[in-house]
């Protein structure tokens, strides 16, 4: 059983939905999951394993619920030690060079706070995919199980 905190970026609503989704899955596996709309550094430290679902707005930018506190992250560089993390981007691919910017970035940004990816980067393509969640699921159920 793991316990893991979930950092969702949105501006549609589909990723946060999807974090929704994520936590109830996750919860009916026999994990603890708790979902963060305005995270704070203390959130971060807390979390035991970290699951990021984050869409890109703009020219491949992190959504304004979530832009702040990864700014924050940026320049107060909470050190994640080895644990545990996930990322899931929404994006578009028609956006070229932008595609799933935000998750790209955001993943960057946690190997370089030294956390361990239980997983490559997941992409999911608004071209290809209109249910997320038929995607993003059965993912999360091989990453944490
Ligand atoms: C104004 C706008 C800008 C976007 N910019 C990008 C982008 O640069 N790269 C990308 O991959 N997707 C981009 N997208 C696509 C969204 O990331 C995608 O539709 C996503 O599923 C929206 O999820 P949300 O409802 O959680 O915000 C953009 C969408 C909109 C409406």
């Amino acid at each position: 059983m793991a316990d893991i905190s979930i950092f969702y970026g949105s501006v549609y609503g589909n990723a946060q939905q999807l974090a929704d989704d994520a936590k109830q899955q996750l919860v009916e596996a026999g994990h603890k999951a708790e979902v963060f709309e305005q995270p704070s550094i203390a959130d971060f430290q807390q979390a035991e394993q970290l699951l990021f679902i984050s869409s890109t707005t703009g020219q491949g930018d992190i959504p304004p619920n979530l832009e702040g506190f990864i700014l924050e992250l940026e320049s107060r560089f909470p050190l994640l030690n080895g644990k545990g993390f996930a990322v899931v981007g929404l994006g578009d691919s028609s956006y070229g060079d932008t595609y799933c910017g935000a998750g790209r970035k955001i993943f960057s940004l946690m190997e370089e706070l030294r956390g361990e990816a239980l997983a490559p980067l997941f992409k999911v393509d608004a071209c290809e995919t209109l249910e997320p969640q038929e995607e993003v699921l059965p993912w999360l159920k091989q990453v944490f199980g």
